[in-house]
């Protein structure tokens, strides 16, 4: 699917039912619990997403070459994980994994005994990986405040290390919903943790197979709370989500609360709701430090809707799968919409940058053709503006990564995806 694609609504109400795909981060934690599992289990609702699938793929693989493409939480797992396996591997991923850093859990990895070196770029993937007994120490720390998937990674590991880990997480901690969502499944699968101040500690443990059923992704339902926010009315019924969830993304549901979205749990997944002429705030304000996937959506509603937005948290964006501060900035400046750094000297002594959002989206210029950057969630997060006015959505196939289906289940909403080749 590489032809830009457009799409476009009739307007009206906007109704209908969505099985939401799973979620990407439970499936990648499955998966590399089962691996370490003795036995093995069944996985019910594993998405097909690209990540998803390639590392289930790269888990059975026995070749000299792991490719991870873009998937930064398939690329970390591994990492810990192929210290343990026997052989030596060359864990290498696309252009872009090749600049997301990873030399904090090499570091922490190594301080564990580990056998890994830099193939290119210190500091960077590609990785030649061997095999180690991980038995130097069992106290290490690590910075905490660029990735929580180098924790993560680490954390299920820990069980299976011969003394098991005290890990000490220092400085900010980003993305904790993450760290959390990671110590409640190894709990799920019977394993014991304790937080001693910031150290987490973990004992050697079995993990005890379970059957497990993935819940779907919050990340993703963000794209339809963003769509019935603005959407005149809404009804929609997103099938596969749970109350209580793993997933900090959840939060998605409090957050489109002030936009008039109600929520609604059902036995089988959530009902938005949103009245006829709801007003949308005049501001919104976030710090989307704990749920970075779901800025870009929330600045694309608030931009649909003319409400200025005010957001920190925003520092690790720009080492995702693009610089999505910098990629939102371009897209929404072709609507008009401003977004820009507030220097530190106005957002006071907090020491927290600020991000502040400014107009409402104008189409005066026709159908805007929306760059992805080779990121997923550029397309996901700007496709709802399409009920607002016809979008255009280039190489719209890098939804693949989290989200397959996510086009055909536009669809399901009345929307009309056309190819559009003459672009
Ligand atoms: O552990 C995970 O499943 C993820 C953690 C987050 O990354 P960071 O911890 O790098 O912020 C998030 O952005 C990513 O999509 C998935
Ligand atoms: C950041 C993301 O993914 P990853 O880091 O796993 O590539 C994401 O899905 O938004």
């Amino acid at each position: 699917m590489n032809a830009p694609l457009e799409i476009t609504h009739p307007g009206g109400p906007l109704r209908g039912r969505v099985e939401l795909t799973g979620s990407k981060s439970i499936a990648n934690r499955a998966l590399l619990i089962r691996a370490l599992t003795p036995g093995g289990f069944a996985i019910k609702r594993l998405a097909a997403a690209d990540d998803t699938v390639r590392l289930q793929r790269l888990i059975d693989s026995e070749e000299d070459t792991l490719d991870c493409g873009p998937a930064g939480t398939t690329y970390r797992f591994l990492t810990g994980y192929l210290c343990r396996r026997r052989g030596t591997q060359l864990l290498t991923g696309s252009q872009r994994m090749k600049e997301r850093p990873i030399g904090i859990l090499v570091e922490a990895l190594r301080a564990l005994g580990a056998n890994i070196e830099y193939a290119e770029k210190e500091g960077f993937p590609p990785l030649r990986i061997g095999y180690s007994a991980l038995d130097k120490t069992d106290r290490i720390s690590i910075a905490a405040n660029t990735s929580s998937q180098y924790i993560s990674s680490l954390l299920m590991l820990a069980p299976t290390l011969p003394t098991g880990l005290k890990l000490t997480l220092e400085g900010d901690i980003v993305s904790l919903p993450y760290i959390n969502m990671t110590l409640g499944l190894m709990s799920y699968f019977g394993i014991h943790h304790h937080w001693e101040g910031q150290t987490i500690v973990i004992n050697p443990q079995y993990y005890q197979a379970r059957d497990f059923t993935v819940e779907a992704d919050w990340s993703a339902a963000s794209y339809y709370y963003s769509l019935a926010a603005m959407a005149e009315a809404a009804d929609l019924e997103i099938e596969g989500l749970f109350r209580d969830s793993l997933q900090g993304d959840s939060v998605v549901a409090r957050l489109y609360e002030d936009f008039g979205v109600a929520t609604e749990f059902t036995d089988t997944g959530i009902r938005l709701t949103k009245a006829n002429g709801t007003a949308a705030p005049a501001l919104f304000e976030h710090n989307f430090v704990e749920c970075p996937d779901i800025a870009q959506t929330l600045m694309a509603t608030c931009a649909g809707l003319g409400v200025q937005g005010l957001y920190s948290g925003l520092q690790t964006l720009f080492i995702k799968e693009t610089d999505r501060v910098k990629a939102m900035k371009a897209e929404l400046g072709k609507l008009g919409v401003s977004l820009y750094k507030i220097p530190p000297r106005m957002s006071g002594k907090t020491g927290i940058q600020y991000f502040a959002q400014e107009g409402e989206a104008s189409f005066a210029g026709g159908t805007p053709t929306f760059a992805t950057y080779h990121d997923h969630r550029m397309a996901m997060a700007l496709a709802p503006l399409g009920l607002l006015h016809p979008v255009r959505i280039e190489n719209p196939g890098v939804v693949e990564k989290s989200y397959p289906d996510f086009y055909e289940d536009l669809q399901l909403l009345g929307f009309a995806v056309r190819e559009d080749s003459d672009t």
